[in-house]
């Protein structure tokens, strides 16, 4: 790329079969390397009229070699993948489907990510660039409403990718490492979270280790002030939101606690909940 002057945006158009997962961590860089590249955000196009089909595809490596599909759990189809990592999804050829498919498609979509923010278009025609589709700070800033949203408990329509939200009361300095080993482990490891009284349903005995795609969090502090947490696939951060002039408010009672989100596949709430909570508050 050689080029005078600084490019505005680059705008990096992944073909259909591609998994932004792969792709984020690389571009997600620290700001301490100086980079003046940044991740902005991740936009997902979704056809209102086919998405359900193509949630039911999986993807190659759903399939073995011989052409059968793996014995256990839901399938993961590329299109799950491309909206479980998404900041942005614009759901277009919203003409085309009646105001019912319509709906259940924006539930669909909801229940794998709630944290995008959901446009619904004709013919792509969004209402502005900015703040749309671009300058959208999605791994810079942590928006407190989005996780709020999140948290809102949402229906479980998709069987292969849920978003879940875990509480943590105020915490101390030395419960926020822990918490960061937590993480490291569960990312980085992905280690079997088993807890066979939680919900009756053991994640080990379905033969399944969480598979966390993107995790955001507003953790708040005990002596005061938040961090908050942004995550894609096994690479975290906690950022002091004093630093990216987040909202430090926590006055509210929906704020009072911290909450961390997860959008991923084998999500079991109440054992990861409790391993949380033995891993940081014990
Ligand atoms: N009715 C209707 N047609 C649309 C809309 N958006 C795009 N089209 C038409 O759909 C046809 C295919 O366009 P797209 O689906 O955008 O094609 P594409 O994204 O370039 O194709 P792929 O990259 O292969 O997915 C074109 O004739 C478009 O004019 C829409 O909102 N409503």
């Amino acid at each position: 790329m050689e080029k005078r002057g600084k490019f505005d945006y680059i705008l990096l158009e992944t073909t259909g079969l591609a998994d932004p997962g792969n792709l984020a961590p690389l571009f997600w860089v620290d700001d301490g390397l100086g980079s003046t590249i940044y991740l902005d955000g991740i936009v997902t196009l979704v056809d209102a009229k086919n998405i359900m089909r193509c949630l039911s595809e999986p993807t190659p490596s759903e399939t073995q070699t011989d052409g059968t599909e793996h014995a256990h759990g839901p399938h993961l189809s590329t299109a799950h993948l491309q909206i479980s990592h998404a900041d942005v999804i614009v759901i277009n050829k919203a003409d085309l489907v009646s105001e019912a498919e319509l709906d259940q498609v924006k539930a669909r979509i909801s229940s794998i990510n709630a944290l995008a923010k959901i446009h619904v278009t004709e013919h792509s025609k969004v209402p502005a660039l900015e703040g749309v589709l671009l300058d959208l700070h999605a791994y810079d800033k942590v928006d407190a409403d989005s996780i709020d949203f999140a948290s809102k408990g949402h229906s479980h329509l998709d069987p292969a990718i849920s978003t879940m939200t875990l509480t943590l009361p105020p915490l101390s300095p030395a419960q926020l490492e822990k918490l960061d080993t937590f993480l490291r482990n569960i990312l980085w490891t992905r280690f079997f979270i088993s807890h066979p009284e939680a919900e009756g349903v053991s994640v080990e005995s379905a033969g399944s280790r969480p598979e966390i795609h993107r995790t955001k969090g507003r953790l708040v502090m005990q002596e005061g002030g938040v961090k908050l947490l942004q995550g894609v696939r096994e690479v975290f951060e906690f950022i002091d939101a004093a630093d990216v002039g987040a909202s430090n408010d926590s006055s509210s009672p929906d704020r009072a606690n911290g909450k961390i989100v997860f959008i991923g596949r084998n999500l079991v709430p109440a054992a990861l909940q409790k391993s949380l909570e033995d891993a940081v508050l014990t």
